[in-house]
């Protein structure tokens, strides 16, 4: 039969498995112990060896005794207990260290004696190598529950014995001792062996809990009433969602050993994204999910989020917040050191300089904060979801004075509109009628001395913005039911990644509240709009993975830089952490390895951005197979690949011409109300030859759009002298919104007196060979951020567009 190890399978022992093993009499029981009396045979041990019961030399008990003392002080409750289950039936309770030597026993004091004379006492090593065939012993060889009864023990002197032990494993999965009940064998009774091993499983969960109290605990069980009992499914994730350790109960429902699990994620195991995990507990009254497990299996959960809860840990790349956690990390047993280096490794990034990867948008916005940091400016964070907003929240935090005080973040969007009111401002006691009777902090008094992020500020509800709105002014809070106001002293870090300004327009968001916070706005690029995609990637890798080496091909890569990433920085991050696992061993990250969703997406933008374009009816769309990256390439704007439609513009004589929105709208049926010109351009002379396809864009945009990328627009040269605007047929490089050209009166945009395109004299014009719209659309778009040196707000300003109007055209270059 095959013998199971918890440590080397793919998959653990199940309980009919151990069963057979642990039942006297049974065939796999019979099986179990010839092997260990051939060991204890190779080992050279002769089965009528006296026992020497000289007891252990000078200080070694004692020293014994204080390396194992976190396992002593877990386990000696859970003995006791067991103890008063077994007393006076001639037996007792021993425990031993990963060695098998005894560093604890209780017992009925008749058989004390009688064990005394087999040197069943704290002490004596009784490891298979020394004493044969024992339950201790062959249990720590077999790392399974072992009952050696009466004859089963390879030494004569045992054989009135009967022993029934189960291994203590660390949450890591290493057996650090053995918790035995030894008798006489007259008193053998099958239901000892049961009590044994959920007495070793209490304990070890005792040591899995206090060990992870900093990371993020989900217990879990088929049966949703068997969570908070001895066999619920423990499993710890880093702050990034990482697997860190699991307790047996876990292993079993995942049907992975210790070993197998490393590679997982939360993520991977539970089947969501540990962000929505977050949220879901940063709720008042979490109620418990169901899961659906790798395998297939539902289960009930809830979980604890350690310092993610408490406000002290945030991303992904395992933030620990301040020197009290650091402690509370250094303190820990050795066996969970190891969990814990990441936190302890990644404390000197959680810092703004950690966030900087080499994007010089990203850059700008680190200098800028770190000269408010600590000048009682509020701090407005904008960007889309995803793009870091938290983390440089949490980074800002981390690199101000007020780092040892809480960092209290509040998702304005998650909590429930009755909820966030008692939540924020907290409640006196007796201010609910209702089980709610105790009173409550807040969270805004809980961050007094630290900082309050408020994420998704756009969402808070307008009922409640005037309070907030005091709260920041006079620096006081009143809870729920109380009269008495509460000075608070905060730093105020607010995100959105909505327009707080339409928000305001449509009546949703105070203006006075608005400019409260507008301290220092930042907005976050999108993660399509960076140029530090790798530098983002590597990181990421070396805090998701497994794997210190792990790569991602060429070929991904290429799909990565071109991808458009609507979630993005977490979308990446999620994408690499699974892809990472699927890599098993293999060092490169494939396209195999990407999730299907990515790839449908991919696929999806590619197209879009395909058929957006304009291509010729007759142009192929190269289809995008899963296993054919090359060929197809995705949505995200090709920035630096197009086009030589410049240079051969000024030889051919290419104009623009604007026209009215009518004839436009003729040529570009369908595709002119998504532009904000009706324009045309003609050859001047060429008339004959055919417009070019859309694919085709002038040298200028490419470079316009490269520069506004690569944030080079605060070096900005007159544009005349740079990337020319002879690219367009016009050199004017005064006023710098302006440009002129024969027969086109290009001026800059104004939305409201519908200015820039729509000139008479540009109607009046001859219209010959247009082109498509995109491009001057694109060429305002230029022109003004040129004019605002790259800043997209001011730009959107000049033009009366919103600035997303902007990025959407960005984005479709
Ligand atoms: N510079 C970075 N390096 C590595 N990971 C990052 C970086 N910035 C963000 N992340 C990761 O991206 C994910 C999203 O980050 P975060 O929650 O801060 O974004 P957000 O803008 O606040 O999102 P939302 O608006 O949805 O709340 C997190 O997992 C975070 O760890």
């Amino acid at each position: 039969m095959t013998f199971l190890s918890e440590r080397d399978s793919g998959s653990i022992a199940s309980n009919a498995q151990v069963l057979e093993l642990i039942d006297p009499g049974t065939e796999g029981h019979l099986e179990f112990i010839r092997r260990a009396h051939q060991r204890s045979t190779a080992a050279g041990l002769d089965t009528t060896a006296k026992v020497d019961i000289a007891p252990p030399a000078g200080n070694t008990l004692k020293e014994l005794i204080e390396k194992n003392n976190r396992l002593k002080s877990c386990a000696l409750p859970f003995m006791e207990t067991l103890y008063e289950q077994v007393v006076n039936t001639h037996s007792m309770v021993l425990l031993t260290d990963a060695s098998g030597t005894i560093i604890e026993s209780l017992g009925d004091d008749d058989f004390l004696v009688k064990a005394q004379k087999v040197a069943l006492a704290p002490g004596v090593t009784w490891s298979e190598e020394h004493k044969g065939t024992n339950a201790i012993g062959t249990a720590l060889i077999e790392e399974l529950p072992t009952v050696v009864h009466g004859q089963d023990h390879f030494l004569d002197v045992n054989r009135f014995l009967t022993c029934s032990a189960a291994p203590i494993f660390d949450p890591n999965g290493v057996a650090i001792g053995v918790l035995d009940v030894t008798g006489d064998y007259r008193s053998y009774h099958r239901h000892t062996m049961g009590l044994v091993r959920m007495s070793a499983q209490m304990i070890e969960n005792h040591l899995f809990n206090s060990s992870f109290q900093d990371a993020i605990i989900v217990q879990f069980h088929q049966r949703g009433e068997f969570l908070g009992s001895v066999v619920e499914g423990a499993a710890a994730f880093s702050p990034g969602g990482k697997f860190l350790a699991a307790n047996r109960a876990a292993m079993v429902q995942f049907g992975m050993s210790s070993n197998a699990l490393k590679s997982h994620t939360f993520s991977s195991l539970f089947g969501m994204p540990l962000s929505a995990l977050i949220d879901h507990y940063r709720t008042c009254n979490p109620i418990p999910l169901i899961l659906c497990l790798h395998n297939g299996n539902q289960v009930t959960a809830k979980a604890s989020l350690g310092s993610v809860g408490r406000g002290r840990i945030f991303d992904s790349v395992g933030l620990v917040k301040n020197n009290a956690d650091a402690a509370v990390v250094q303190n820990q047993a050795p066996a969970t050191q190891k969990a814990n280096t990441t936190c302890q490794k990644s404390r000197h990034l959680s810092s703004l300089k950690y966030l900087n990867t080499g994007d010089n948008q990203v850059a700008r916005i680190i200098d800028k904060v770190c000269k408010v940091i600590d000048k009682d400016i509020p701090i407005l964070i904008l960007g889309e979801t995803g793009t870091g907003k938290e983390i440089l929240a949490q980074a800002i935090h981390n690199d101000s004075p007020r780092q040892d005080k809480p960092f209290v973040a509040v998702n304005c969007a998650s909590i429930p509109e009755t909820l966030i009111e008692s939540e924020l401002f907290g409640y006196e006691d007796g201010a609910f009628t209702g089980a709610k009777k105790k009173g409550s902090q807040g969270r805004i008094l809980q961050a007094n001395g630290g900082t309050l992020f408020l994420d998704e500020i756009g969402d808070m509800p307008i009922s409640l913005q005037a309070r907030l709105l005091r709260v920041l002014q006079e620096r006081v809070v009143t809870p729920l039911g109380s009269q008495k106001s509460i000075p608070v002293n905060l730093q105020v870090i607010c995100a959105t990644h909505r327009n707080l300004r339409d928000q305001i327009t449509a009546g949703l968001f105070r203006e006075d509240l608005y400019y409260r916070l507008h301290g220092l706005v930042v907005r976050l690029p999108a993660l399509r709009e960076r140029t530090d995609l790798e530098k983002i990637i590597q990181r990421i890798l070396e805090n998701e993975s497994h794997n210190p080496r792990i790569q991602v091909s060429a070929e991904v890569m290429n799909a990565f830089t071109t991808h458009s990433w609507p979630g993005n920085i977490r979308q990446l991050t999620n994408i690499l952490r699974t892809a990472s696992v699927m890599t098993d061993e293999h060092e490169m990250i494939e396209w195999d390895h990407l999730p299907d969703d990515f790839l449908d997406e991919w696929r999806a933008l590619r197209l879009d951005q395909q058929s957006t374009r304009e291509a010729p009816s007759c142009a192929p769309v190269a289809p995008v197979e899963k296993h054919t990256p090359q060929v197809a390439q995705p949505a995200r704007p090709q920035f630096n690949v197009r086009s030589n439609f410049s240079t051969e513009t000024k030889g051919s004589g290419f104009q623009t011409k604007a026209v009215p929105a009518s004839h436009a709208q003729q040529r570009n049926t369908g595709k002119a109300n998504h532009s904000m010109f009706d324009v045309q351009v003609h050859r001047g002379q060429n008339t004959s030859a055919p417009a070019r396809p859309v694919q085709q864009k002038a040298n200028g945009l490419d470079q316009t759009f490269n520069k506004f990328r690569e944030g080079r627009f605060d070096s900005w040269q007159s544009p005349a002298k740079t990337v020319g605007r002879d690219d367009f047929g016009s050199t004017t490089a005064q006023p710098p919104h302006r440009f002129k050209e024969d027969g086109f009166d290009a001026r800059p945009y104004d939305a409201r007196s519908q200015g820039y395109l729509g000139s008479r004299q540009a109607a009046r014009t001859p219209v010959e060979n247009p082109i498509n719209l995109d491009d001057l659309e694109s060429k305002a778009i230029q022109e003004a951020l040129e004019n605002c040196r790259g800043n997209v707000s001011a730009a959107a300003r000049m033009l009366g567009i919103s600035r997303n109007t902007i990025y959407r055209r960005l984005n479709s270059k």
